[in-house]
């Protein structure tokens, strides 16, 4: 009896540990954050970005890195953390943004969004908090892809309201394709001119190493239509490779004719760095004319086993794990599963069991993906709740989003209870449906409050 009571003591305890542990660190980054802020001088040059699979974070920070390497203040910062008093007080800022979705601002800058660029009064006047940018110069890299066909609209859009405001531009913004390194240098060469820099910035070219292929395995043979892989790559002898849950793995395919760019394709990581090699989920594209994809028909298909991969990790902050104090509802689709396993893997590493995977596919008898692992998990409570959708398994198409509607009181609780979401998988066939079945089960108030917590994140491709 005395022994249980102690256990429960013992557990207690423990849970309080980590709840205090949790408050500290979120205090620290909040009191960070709060003192940049407030230490930015007038005279600094403030890099904002947005981004969300990494690229502009990685562009904004090693801009800021270049400037200080050429003698200039200069405070790097999310576009999300920017608010009224740092526009009115900031003399030059370069913004480094993305485009997302279908034209879109990336998740972690909608409170930037929401709260100074919203449409003006119907009056026509100005937004009260953000009357004239008239004593700021600024000079803004887009970034995005011509395949969209918004080509950098966010960028665009920022454009076109800093100028209105009043803010005049240090140069034309630079719309940037793919991050081709033209751009890039164009970019670095005009902020050297600009800023009357002595010697001209330069951002470190990206580099790739070779991870040897080392397993490749077909997850769903009876499934012909959507051939879908478990491959490994293993680091090159020497390099201790860190990452962790969320991130992504960039594979380069040079094109074969001097002529030609190299091909680029971006995969969640889904396994960590304890596990000695990259797992990455990859689905097989084919086209209409019954070609194999270029980089997924190499990796499943053409490179034989032992192949070096020019491989580098991106460090993906937007999907980054929550304190893991917090319960977590992942969400994906597909391939998807690949950033979920990661997180789910490291959570239970961490011993936090508090997790609740909602993952759709086609077929339960082939689509089931890495089930032997979601499997002992959920019987062994590392996975607190697991609820699956097979859309062909019936007549009536069943998605994600209908199990997440079927427990909605459920949902409600766990976000009640401080659950982030998160959200890996289809842009177009998963993310709307479970964005609305999101908003009907919790309310717009509460789903916008968890964007801008940075509570529901999503990395949807
Ligand atoms: C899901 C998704 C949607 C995208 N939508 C657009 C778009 O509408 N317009 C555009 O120009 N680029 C679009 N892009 C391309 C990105 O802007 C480009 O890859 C950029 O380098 C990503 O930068 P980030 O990692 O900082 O977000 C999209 C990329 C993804 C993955």
């Amino acid at each position: 009896m005395l022994e249980r009571y102690l256990i429960a003591v013992c557990i207690a305890a423990a849970w309080c540990v980590l709840c205090l542990r949790a408050w500290r660190t979120h205090r620290r980054k909040a009191t960070q954050e709060a003192s940049t802020l407030a230490h930015a001088a007038d005279g600094d040059i403030i890099v904002a970005y947005a981004s969300q699979t990494g690229v502009a974070e990685d562009l904004a920070n090693r801009t800021a890195a270049s400037l200080r390497g050429a003698g200039k203040a200069a405070l790097c910062l999310p576009l999300g953390h920017i608010d009224a008093n740092l526009m009115k007080r900031a003399q030059r800022m370069l913004f480094v943004v993305s485009t997302t979705g279908e034209g879109d601002p990336p998740d972690a800058a909608s409170s930037f969004v929401s709260a100074l660029m919203a449409p003006q009064p119907a009056d026509g006047a100005a937004p009260a908090a953000m009357s004239t940018l008239a004593h700021m110069r600024f000079a803004l890299l887009a970034l995005g892809d011509r395949e969209y066909a918004r080509f950098c609209a966010f960028g665009a859009s920022l454009d076109d309201w800093l100028r209105r405001h009043g803010a005049r531009p240090l140069f034309d913004r630079i719309d940037v394709d793919n991050a081709r390194p033209e751009s890039l240098d164009q970019w670095s060469l005009e902020l050297s001119r600009a800023l009357a820099l002595s010697n001209p910035i330069s951002l470190a070219p990206i580099s790739y190493d070779g991870w040897t292929l080392a397993r490749r395995q077909r997850l769903n043979p009876g499934n012909a239509e959507a051939p879908c892989f478990h491959i490994e790559l293993r680091p090159p002898a020497g390099l201790q490779p860190a990452w962790q849950a969320g991130d992504i793995a960039e594979i380069e395919l040079s094109a074969g004719t001097v002529d030609a760019l190299p091909q680029h394709r971006q995969y969640s990581i889904a396994s960590l760095p304890e596990d000695g090699a990259i797992h990455l989920l990859v689905r097989q594209v084919r086209k209409p004319d019954g070609q194999l994809g270029r980089v997924s028909g190499w990796l499943t298909e053409t490179a034989a086993h032992g192949t070096a991969i020019p491989l580098r990790i991106r460090g993906n902050r937007n999907f980054h794990a929550p304190d893991s104090a917090r319960r977590l509802i992942l969400i994906g689709n597909g391939t998807g599963l690949a950033g979920l396993r990661a997180h789910l893997k490291a959570r239970i590493g961490a011993g936090q069991h508090q997790t609740w995977l909602l993952f759709g596919e086609r077929f339960r008898a082939h689509d089931y993906h890495y089930r032997e692992n979601i499997e002992s998990w959920h019987a062994n409570g590392a996975l607190a709740r697991l609820d699956l959708a097979f859309s062909r398994d019936q007549a009536e198409r069943i998605y994600v989003q209908h199990r997440l509607r079927g427990a909605a009181t459920d949902i409600r609780n766990w976000v009640e209870q401080g659950a982030a979401i998160y959200v890996c998988g289809s842009r177009d066939s998963m993310a709307p449906g479970v964005h609305k079945a999101l908003v009907d089960v919790l309310g717009t108030q509460t789903v916008q409050a968890l964007m801008r917590d940075g509570r529901y994140r999503r990395d949807v491709y």
